[in-house]
């Protein structure tokens, strides 16, 4: 399911990414909302007078930024409405679910799950009720009855409601068990009977059961008497190197688990529960995403060899000096390394990050024109007129908003006269209204105590403060390159075509 709700139903493909990456953000972001009071603070549409966002974080007493990282969210799946003067109101659909009591209830029961399911491995794998804060929980059951007995709904908006607040993320938990355990990655290899899925996996009778009843419900499997395997339309999504990417981005989605489960406490009191401000917490969780970065190390490598070739289009690269802040895996940098051999890449990073980066460039044969320089972004003085070209790549929503200034004067002052600020990041609507993968890529940001995601004219004026009057927005596939410059800088204003395949 992704949203806002559509005629057309999600292929499978389409629904293993959303459940890979935010079916839970969409859980945890409904179930706060609610335990918030979100929903019960905002007038009905066009029965009282919309509340802007900093009211409403008043009437439930939580901070302004988490209060809007959810509304913006609620706005983008047209639960909640807002005005052009940015004021807020519940949708009618919305408001009348929500006065029924017994749904009410259906609610705040499936809400007390979330810690309990994050247990299904094993439940699983002892086919028993999982014990969790002094009391039992059949979780088996629950996912029996969320997938397999559904409960009508007092409307078709208020099943919708239901399966995003309860069922997004219980599936995606599945499928994180269900990686675990291996057993995804053995019905790949082909049909298998019960007796052998078990010996490769450890699960119970009754635990093994149950996952493939709910994998079998959502599409990804089949069984004939005692024999399951992918369906025809799982096998041809989940072939070659999918899976593995997949298994990848669902053991991810799982370090937010109980962040996600205790969204509210972060969005009251803006208390990180996944705090990558923590110098230690961030190095294993970067050191640990730094191979998922370098998982999509292919596909980001078509976009950054997509931006330096449109940056060649009104600048040569030749003998250019570039600088890669918050490098990852390498891979922005070492597309102007392999677009123009006489460039020369400086790549900035967290020194365990660095390690991955430098096998990165080595394969791409782009050592001979690389540095490579540990230190913290937050603080590290750039140099002055030091560089033709400075990236910002997927970075800045790593600094909170009140460290965005210091950043922007330090690599300003870095920036030779006639230099050029590359800046790929999830820029948003001028509205803050979307898009949906954005939105909830920032929910995720806000809850590691990480920046917000701006749109392009929040980027405008903070780069012109530094000096950089002159900025221009080409959207990328999948997020947008944000390019600035001192004014009378000649920028681009169309992105040059995708590159070919060979590098
Ligand atoms: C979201 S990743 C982006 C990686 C890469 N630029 C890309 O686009 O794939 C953010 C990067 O910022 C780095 N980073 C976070 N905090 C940092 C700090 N305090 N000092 C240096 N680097 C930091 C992380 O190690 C990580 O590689």
């Amino acid at each position: 399911m992704s949203a806002p709700p559509s005629a057309t139903p999600p292929s499978l493909a389409q629904s293993l990414h959303f459940w890979a990456r935010n079916a839970s953000n969409e859980s945890a972001l409904l179930r706060t909302s609610l335990g918030l009071g979100l929903f019960d603070a905002l007038p009905v549409r066009g029965e009282g007078t919309p509340v802007k966002v900093d009211a409403l974080a008043g009437k439930v007493g939580a901070s302004v930024r988490g209060v809007r990282s959810l509304v913006e969210l609620l706005v983008c799946l047209e639960l909640v409405h807002m005005d052009e003067a940015r004021g807020l109101s519940v949708t009618k659909p919305v408001a009348t679910f929500l006065k029924d009591a017994a749904f009410r209830e259906r609610l705040r029961e499936a809400a007390r799950w979330w810690s309990p399911i994050g247990q299904l491995e094993e439940a699983v794998k002892t086919g028993e009720p999982v014990t969790c804060e002094g009391q039992r929980w059949d979780v088996l059951e629950h996912y029996r009855r969320l997938f397999l007995e559904p409960v009508p709904a007092p409307s078709p908006e208020a099943e919708d409601f239901f399966d995003r607040f309860a069922r997004s993320a219980a599936r995606t938990w599945l499928l994180v068990t269900a990686g675990r355990l291996g057993l995804l990655e053995q019905l790949a290899t082909g049909e298998k009977d019960e007796a052998a899925l078990r010996a490769a996996t450890g699960a119970s009778e009754r635990g093994l059961r149950r996952v493939l009843e709910v994998l079998a419900h959502l599409g990804l499997t089949r069984t004939e008497g005692t024999t399951s395997g992918f369906t025809d339309e799982a096998r041809q999504v989940l072939d070659g190197k999918a899976l593995p990417y997949l298994l990848r981005s669902f053991s991810v989605s799982a370090q937010y688990w109980e962040a996600l489960e205790r969204l509210e406490e972060t969005v009251r009191h803006e208390r990180f529960i996944l705090d990558l401000k923590d110098a230690e917490v961030s190095r294993r969780f970067y050191a640990d995403n730094s191979n998922q970065i370098t998982a999509v190390f292919a596909s980001h490598f078509q976009l950054s060899r997509r931006a330096a070739a449109t940056l060649a289009q009104v600048r040569p690269l030749a003998g250019a000096s570039v600088l890669d802040i918050g490098t990852g895996s390498g891979v922005w940098g070492v597309a102007f390394a392999r677009t123009e051999p006489t460039a020369h890449v400086t790549y900035f990073d967290q020194e365990v990050v660095l390690q991955q980066a430098r096998r990165n460039v080595e394969q791409l044969k782009a050592l001979g024109q690389a540095r490579f320089w540990p230190g913290n972004l937050f603080t590290q003085d750039f140099g002055e007129a030091a560089y033709d070209f400075i990236i910002l790549p997927q970075v800045l929503n790593v600094l909170r908003p009140e460290s965005l200034p210091d950043m922007f004067r330090r690599v300003a002052r870095a920036l030779k006269p006639e230099g050029i600020l590359v800046i790929a990041e999830y820029v948003l609507h001028e509205r803050r209204d979307g898009p949906l993968d954005h939105l909830y890529f920032g929910l995720r940001r806000f809850l590691t105590n990480e920046g917000d995601l701006l749109s392009h004219s929040e980027y405008a004026a903070l780069l012109a403060d530094v000096g950089l009057t002159s900025t221009v927005c080409l959207p990328l596939p999948t997020q947008e390159l944000v390019l600035a410059a001192r004014s009378g800088v000649t920028l681009p204003t169309q992105l040059a075509p995708p590159p070919r395949a060979a590098a």
